[in-house]
């Protein structure tokens, strides 16, 4: 954001211009969200202070009634030329009453530690009291880079950020204070590769199309063929043509379009799965190496990254796509260094494969510095059996699209959805049920 920021100065872009312009965009979204309801902006030092003097403004030409509380002076120039340009008073953030509406503008980006304990206190307190609560760019407390929570912060019910989303609007915990997430457009062109993951644009067959070139793919059993038989149904559910389950024990209960088979018949796979229910024995390990040996594209979940993570990738192929929880994923790659998304990406730039980082906040990273995030998807996805549908999900687009980094993403915006329409306390088996839909809406 500094980096962007310092290529439109350079361009001629003045300091002041883009705070006005950023509490310009600001104030027309408490606007519009809150209308006349009284308002208290508490100014910080820095310029997101400057940014609440300038949303103070605004808000009272328009005629809202509005008070600001200010934590000391303004000590940037350009927040010094927004408080010159406010004539009314300007109270303690310590003793100022509340009001309906609440804007958080004492820190943002420039935050370096947490707020006084006492200062985290009255932002609490008075965000409680009000109605309706604003966070200017990030809500005051949070580290923008990681996400973490320096100091207490208030659940928010908005959070306006200004010109991009920043690693704190999207990772946890922080996400979860931030309430209704906005995006202000300054003006600024972002350089960022880190997206917020966004609905994707799904194909329909064509109309000459048949099972083998809409994708086939090969899921492996092993041990716990639950898990397995999971992986497949949601791979059968994915737009993918053609199912192959490779078992070489009895299957319980299984949709008859998904074809078995004993041996590992890899013949015609797209994209292939191993690991939900694979199990981690040597018949497991051996069978994992044959398929990385076969030379394909596969999907590394469960099992499997534990066996990779415990006997490493050797000269194997890498998996097209990886999708470790925290758990798996500290295994494999030890403790990186960074914000979930850096740690993320880290990991795709050294095994060479599309990672899904997959949490609350699901990062997507490619080894070619692409990364998404996933926010916001439904808590009720904290239920067992739901890693093997999304793995089966992954591997069914990797077959269809032959992208990994496009299929992961799909993957992990497709489960999201089928989690939201199934509703509340779901078993993973049910988002079966709701993939078409989810599908439908992206067609
Ligand atoms: N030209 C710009 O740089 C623009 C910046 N904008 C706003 O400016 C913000 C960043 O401004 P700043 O870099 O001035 O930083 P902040 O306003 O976030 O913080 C101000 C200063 O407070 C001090 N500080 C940090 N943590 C503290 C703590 N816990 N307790 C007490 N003091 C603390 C630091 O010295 C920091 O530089 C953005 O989040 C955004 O709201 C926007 O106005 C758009 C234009
Ligand atoms: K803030």
């Amino acid at each position: 954001m500094r980096a962007a920021e310092q290529a439109a100065f350079d361009t001629g872009v003045d300091d002041y211009g883009l705070m006005e312009t950023a509490g310009a965009a600001a104030a027309e979204i408490i606007w519009r969200a809150g209308h006349k309801r009284d308002a208290l902006i508490l100014c910080g030092p820095g310029n997101n202070g400057g940014d609440g003097f300038v949303i103070a403004r605004l808000l009272r030409d328009r005629g809202v009634a509005v008070r600001i509380a200010a934590l000391g002076d303004s000590r940037t120039v350009s927040s010094q030329r927004a408080r010159s340009a406010w004539d009314g008073p300007v109270e303690d953030v310590m003793t100022a009453a509340p009001a309906g509406q609440l804007v958080d503008a004492l820190f943002g980006t420039g935050l370096t530690r947490g707020l006084d304990e006492a200062v985290a206190a009255r932002l609490c307190h008075l965000s409680e009291a009000a109605t309706t609560s604003h966070a200017i760019d990030l809500p005051s407390g949070v580290d923008s880079d990681s996400g973490a929570l320096l100091s207490a912060v208030p659940h928010f019910d908005v959070c306006i950020a200004l010109g991009a989303y920043k690693p704190a609007h999207l990772l946890q915990p922080a996400a979860a204070y931030m309430g209704r997430l906005a995006l202000a457009d300054i003006g600024i062109a972002m350089p960022t590769e880190v997206h917020h993951l966004g609905a994707p644009a799904l194909c329909a067959p064509g109309a000459n199309a048949h099972k083998y070139t809409r994708g086939l793919v090969a899921v492996v059993a092993g041990e716990m063929v639950g898990a397995t038989c999971l992986s497949a149904e949601a791979a059968a559910r994915s737009g993918a043509g053609y199912v192959r389950l490779i078992a070489d024990v009895a299957v319980p209960v299984l949709s008859h379009a998904i074809v078995r088979s004993a041996s590992l018949d890899l013949d015609r796979a797209k994209a292939v799965l191993v690991g939900p229910g694979l199990g981690r024995d040597d018949a497991a390990w051996d069978r994992l190496v044959a398929v990385a040996k076969a030379g394909g594209p596969f999907v590394a979940d469960a099992d499997a990254l534990r066996l990779f993570a415990e006997k490493g990738f050797g000269d194997l192929t890498r998996p097209a796509i990886m999708t470790p929880h925290e758990g798996e994923f500290s295994r494999l790659f030890g403790d990186l260094r960074g914000s979930k998304i850096d740690r993320a990406l880290a990991a795709a730039r050294s095994s060479g494969s599309v990672v899904v980082y997959k949490g609350a906040d699901s990062v997507i990273a490619a080894p070619d510095g692409r990364a998404a995030v996933a926010s916001g998807a439904s808590p009720w996805l904290s239920t067992a059996g739901t890693g093997d549908v999304l793995a089966g999900l992954a591997a069914g687009r990797l077959a269809v699209t032959g992208d990994p980094f496009r299929a992961a993403c799909e993957a992990v915006w497709l489960h999201g959805d089928a989690a939201r329409r199934a509703g509340p306390a779901f078993v993973a088996d049910d988002l079966l049920a709701t993939l078409p839909a989810a599908i439908a809406a992206r067609l």
